[in-house]
């Protein structure tokens, strides 16, 4: 991989590794674009089989960032970490506290949080060194997991899709596929269930199956047969790279709308669905629940004034689809454009901002 020619392409601002022999901490932060704010974005562990592909996952997700952080509102650029090891063999405090202390080095340029497997209990290691750490426990006045909020942010983007496929934002009734009820899912299937929606769901997990199975009178499917139920909705909340040319033709659903980042193999994916008439709610848009709740940790965590953010993704939503219709591109693109115009208003009205301070001083 030419890193410099991939950083130039796609504008990335900072790649940065970080090591420390000690505790065998091996992390990537990438910056992707700090237009709107420092960038803020979580941290993945992940076993990566080399060195290059934990390179081009930590710039995959921190580009990803930053849409879903100017998408959703917020006044944050896009970054992410990715730490090289087994979630549930290599980690140690040393690890999480050395890895803070190159966090508190970039003196506020990059905000983490949890990913895929990280957990509340590391972030509250990595702030014992650096107070540029979100998602620490409640008991620091923090907002803890943020899986239930992503699940309620979630929950709103689906009704948003449902309103534009059927005419409703009702989910009773409505049957709906669940991949993966992990601990996003799982709140999700609650919300549903109360909402009087018919769960089906599939998990390598058992125990998971079981509990939605239990709880929410949800039918459980192989995981191979997920794709091809008689629904209305399908929610991916398991996988990215599912919305792929195998996955498309089982899809009887009309809606496609879940937690899971990064669902369309590629765009042109994204353009089947459009074809096909399928609804499809971005997936970093339906998902920024979690990060809308940990980056309002940086104005003193407020429950009501996150789920209120939150609730709002339902707006955005519709209004992609909005965009969608009018310019005739599909969802996908829609949100591109929605996040990408309002990094250029910023840019723009910050340049004008010290274009006019150069003046006032010049003509000093
Ligand atoms: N937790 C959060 O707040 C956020 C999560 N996301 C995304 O949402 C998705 C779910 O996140 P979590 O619930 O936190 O993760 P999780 O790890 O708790 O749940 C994922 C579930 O998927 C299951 N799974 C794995 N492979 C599967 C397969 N082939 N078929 C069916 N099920 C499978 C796992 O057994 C697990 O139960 C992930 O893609 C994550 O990146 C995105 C934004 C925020
Ligand atoms: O939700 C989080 O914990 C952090 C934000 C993030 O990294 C994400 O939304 O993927």
């Amino acid at each position: 991989m030419e890193i410099f020619k991939y950083m130039e392409t796609y504008d990335y601002e900072q790649l940065i590794f970080c090591q420390d022999k000690t505790s065998g901490l091996k992390a990537i932060i990438a910056i992707h674009d700090t237009t709107l704010g420092p960038a803020l974005g979580g941290t993945r562990m992940w076993n990566y089989a080399t060195e290059e592909e934990a390179i081009e996952d930590a710039l995959r997700l921190a580009k990803g960032m930053t849409y879903k952080n100017a998408a959703a509102g917020l006044n944050l650029g896009g970054g992410k970490t990715v730490i090289i090891g087994d979630p549930l063999k290599d980690k140690n405090e040393e690890m999480f506290r050395a890895f803070g202390r190159f966090i508190q080095g970039l003196n506020g340029r990059y905000i983490t949080a949890e990913d895929v497997g990280t957990t509340v209990a590391d972030m509250d290691l990595i702030h014992e060194e650096t107070n540029y750490v979100t998602g620490i426990s409640p008991a620091f006045g923090s907002s803890g997991n943020p899986s239930p909020v992503t699940a309620y942010g979630v929950y709103m983007g689906m009704k948003a899709a449902a309103m534009e496929a059927f005419g409703s934002d009702s989910l009773a009734g409505k049957k709906v596929a669940v991949q993966g009820v992990g601990n996003v899912a799982y709140k999700l299937c609650e919300f549903l269930h109360e909402e009087g929606a018919i769960l089906t769901v599939a998990d390598i997990n058992q125990a998971s199956v079981d509990r939605a199975v239990n709880e929410f009178g949800a039918t459980q499917v192989d995981v191979s047969e997920i794709y091809s139920q008689d629904v209305d909705i399908f929610a991916p909340c398991a996988l990215g790279a599912i919305i792929n040319d195998e996955t498309i033709p089982q899809l009887k659903a009309k809606v496609v709308a879940g937690a899971a980042n990064n669902q369309l193999k590629e765009p042109r994916h994204g353009d089947k669905l459009n074809e096909l008439g399928i609804v499809y709610a971005p997936d970093y848009v339906i998902n920024s629940g979690g990060v809308m709740n940990v980056a309002d940790e940086l104005n003193g965590y407020n429950r009501e004034r996150a789920m209120k953010r939150v609730e709002g993704i339902y707006d955005t939503i519709a209004r992609i689809f909005e965009i969608s219709k009018k310019e005739g591109i599909a969802s996908y693109a829609a949100a591109d454009r929605l996040a990408e115009d309002r990094i250029a208003r910023m840019a723009k009205s910050r340049r004008q901002f010290l274009q006019n301070g150069k003046h006032s001083l010049t003509n000093r």
